[in-house]
C-alpha cells in the first residue's frame, strides 16, 4: 500500500520530467495538466506592469539614496517583488552552471496536480546546516564550491537589502542585518525542461514564500516567472545581472501587512529549458516571528500573531494547501 504522507514535510516521489521529455512526448500526462481557468495574463507590452527595478549602487550613493530608497519602499508596498541591478555579485557567481534536478516537494496524493519541475533543494547556511549526502560531489564540476561561495553572497546581497528596509519601516537597521546575517539560507534549484503542452501545464503552481526575503536568479534569457499584481499576471522579463527579490511569508508578517508577499508561480516553455535558484532566507531558528515592535502602536495593532521558528514551520507543515490562504491561519 503506499504510503500517505501526513502533512507537507512529507512528499510522494514523482517520476522525473526530464527522463519523461526524453521519450519526446507529443502530449502530457493528465496530472500535470491543469485548464481550470486562472487570472488572465498582463500583456508584456504594458509598461505599467513592469516590475520595479532597484539600483543598489544608487542606494549607497548619498546622491541618490533618499529617492531610490521610496523606490524601495514603494516596490515593498505595492508589489513584494522587484528586480537589483549593481548588487556586487560577480558574473561568475551568478552561473552556477548545469544544474541537475530530481524531485518536487510537498506531493501528498496520488491524485494531486504535478509541477513540470524537476528540483533539487539544498540547505547552504549556516554550514553546520549542510546535509553533504545531498550534495552532489564531482558532477557537476566543481558544484559543492560553487554552491559554497554563491550562497555566501546571496547572504551579504540579502543583508543589505534588508538594512535598506528597515531604515524604510523605521525599525534597527544593525539589528535586522544581523538577524539576516546569522539566518538559515536554503537553495531550491529549479529545471523546467521544454514542454510539448507549455500551455496546459505550470512549472510551479501559484505560492507564496514561506522565507523572510527570497532571491531569485534566473539562468538565462528565457521568461518564466510570472507575479500576481492588481488580479493579472505579470511575466518578469530576466535581466542579464539583474537578480529578483521576493518578499516572503516572514517579512509580510514584520512588516505588520506594509508589505506585500507576493503569489508568483512559473510557466514553461514549449522547445526551451529554463533553469532558476531560488535562495530563501529564514530567521535563525532561536528568533521569534511576529510584527516588529516598533510597528505596534496606538491605532495599529498587532495584525499576526508571535511565534517561534519552529512553531512557523511546523504550522506551514501541518497547512492544508487547499483551505484558506497560510498566512491567514496567523491573524489574530
Ligand atoms: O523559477 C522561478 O522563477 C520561480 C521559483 C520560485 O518561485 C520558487 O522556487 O519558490
Ligand atoms: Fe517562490
Amino acid at each position: 500500500m503506499a504510503v500517505v504522507p501526513e502533512n507537507l514535510e512529507w512528499s510522494l516521489t514523482v517520476p522525473s520530467v526530464k527522463e519523461l521529455v526524453i521519450q519526446l512526448p507529443a502530449t502530457v500526462p493528465t496530472r500535470y495538466i491543469r485548464d481550470e481557468k486562472d487570472a488572465p495574463i498582463a500583456p508584456v507590452s504594458d509598461p505599467s506592469v513592469c516590475i520595479p527595478l532597484i539600483d543598489m549602487a544608487k542606494l549607497v550613493n548619498p546622491k541618490d539614496r533618499e529617492m531610490e530608497l521610496q523606490k524601495l519602499h514603494v516596490a515593498c508596498k505595492d508589489w513584494g517583488i522587484f528586480q537589483i541591478i549593481n548588487h556586487g555579485i560577480s558574473d561568475e557567481f551568478l552561473k552556477p552552471g548545469s544544474l541537475e534536478g530530481y524531485g518536487q516537494a510537498f506531493v501528498v496524493s496520488e491524485d494531486q496536480k504535478l509541477e513540470w519541475n524537476d528540483m533539487i533543494f539544498l540547505k547552504a547556511l549556516p554550514t553546520e546546516n549542510r546535509k553533504l549526502e545531498f550534495w552532489p560531489e564531482l558532477q557537476p564540476h566543481k558544484f559543492r564550491e560553487t554552491i559554497h561561495t554563491y550562497s555566501e553572497n546571496m547572504r551579504d546581497t540579502t543583508v543589505s537589502i534588508a538594512g535598506f528596509i528597515s531604515m524604510m519601516l523605521g525599525l534597527k537597521a544593525e539589528e535586522l542585518s544581523k538577524a539576516f546575517q546569522d539566518g538559515g539560507y536554503d537553495l531550491r534549484l529549479n529545471c523546467y525542461p521544454p514542454c510539448p503542452e507549455s500551455e496546459r501545464v505550470l512549472g510551479i503552481a501559484s505560492h507564496v514564500d514561506i522565507s523572510r526575503i527570497t532571491l531569485l536568479l534566473d539562468c538565462g534569457d528565457t521568461p518564466g516567472l510570472q507575479v500576481l499584481k492588481d488580479g493579472r499576471w505579470v511575466s518578469v522579463k530576466p535581466i542579464a545581472d539583474a537578480l529578483a527579490v521576493d518578499i516572503g511569508t516572514i517579512m509580510k508578517i514584520m512588516s505588520n501587512g506594509i508589505y506585500q508577499a507576493p503569489l508568483h508561480r512559473a510557466v514553461v516553455h514549449s522547445s526551451k529549458e529554463r533553469l532558476s535558484v531560488a535562495t530563501f532566507c529564514y530567521p535563525s531558528t532561536n528568533v521569534h516571528i511576529g510584527p516588529a515592535k516598533e510597528l505596534i502602536k496606538p491605532g495599529t495593532p498587532a495584525l499576526y500573531m508571535t511565534l517561534t521558528m519552529d512553531d512557523y514551520i511546523q504550522r506551514f507543515f501541518d497547512w492544508k494547501r487547499d483551505a484558506i490562504p497560510f498566512i491567514d491561519t496567523l491573524k489574530i
